[in-house]
């Protein structure tokens, strides 16, 4: 697994407003939009592309475009989906998967409860987006299914991550498949509840409100 903290002051300033427990939900969705923005720069730098022809007012020349097949844009649902815009705002041409991950607040194991992705990823640059990386059994296990359609090659755009869910991660996946996180943070530990501290709560609700 390679890792990619982004060290970024405009991150950082986000990243502050955004952990606010006084942030509430219309800024909250706004910075997380902007801030996936910034990650998703480093993120797509190995996004593949192919050489294109084309006429420029002046002459002919070859410039650049992304390449067959479309890249895969996946947000784990819910919180997930606060990322999706700003991810496609800067890749348009993305096709976009829908991955539905609950973790399980007692036992801490991922449930899937919905996916809507197609059945072959042979040869996709797949990239999941879920804001928060903790105990890492959602992104294992988010990998775990990209991995068994034949993606082998993913890179996952957090906001933030525990050292403990990192750990966890790269020894999970091992080199079965390129994976590159993307964060904009790399937090102190989890506490006894399974949150990322400091943190900035739960994702999910923060951007959607409470549901029971
Ligand atoms: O690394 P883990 O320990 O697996 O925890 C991280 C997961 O927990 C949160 O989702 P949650 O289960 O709260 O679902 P939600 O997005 O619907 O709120 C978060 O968005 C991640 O998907
Ligand atoms: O801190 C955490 C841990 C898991 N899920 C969240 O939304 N926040
Ligand atoms: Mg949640």
């Amino acid at each position: 697994m390679r890792l990619h903290v982004i060290d970024h002051p405009l991150v950082a300033h986000k990243l502050t407003v955004l952990r606010n427990q006084e942030t509430a939900s219309p800024t909250f969705r706004l910075l997380v939009d902007e801030l996936v923005t910034l990650l998703a720069y480093e993120a797509t730098r190995e996004v593949r592309t192919e050489p294109h022809m084309i006429t420029t007012p002046v002459t002919t020349t070859v410039g650049t475009r992304i390449a067959d097949p479309r890249p895969l844009v996946v947000p784990i649902l819910r919180a997930g989906l606060g990322m999706l815009d700003g991810m496609t705002r800067l890749l348009p041409t993305a096709e976009v998967g829908f991955l539905g991950m609950q973790r399980d607040e007692q036992t801490f194991e991922a449930v899937t409860y919905a996916n809507r992705l197609p059945d072959d990823l042979t040869g996709r640059q797949c990239f999941l987006l879920d804001p928060m990386l903790a105990t890492g059994g959602t992104l294992i296990a988010a990998i775990n299914f990209l991995f068994d359609r034949g993606a082998r090659d993913v890179t996952a755009v957090c906001l933030l991550a525990a050292p403990e869910g990192l750990d966890i991660l790269d020894k999970a996946i091992g080199d079965r498949v390129d994976v590159k996180v993307v964060v904009a943070a790399v937090d102190e530990r989890l506490d006894e509840n399974g949150y990322i501290v400091p943190g900035l709560g739960d994702a999910g609700d923060r951007l959607y409100g409470v549901v029971d």
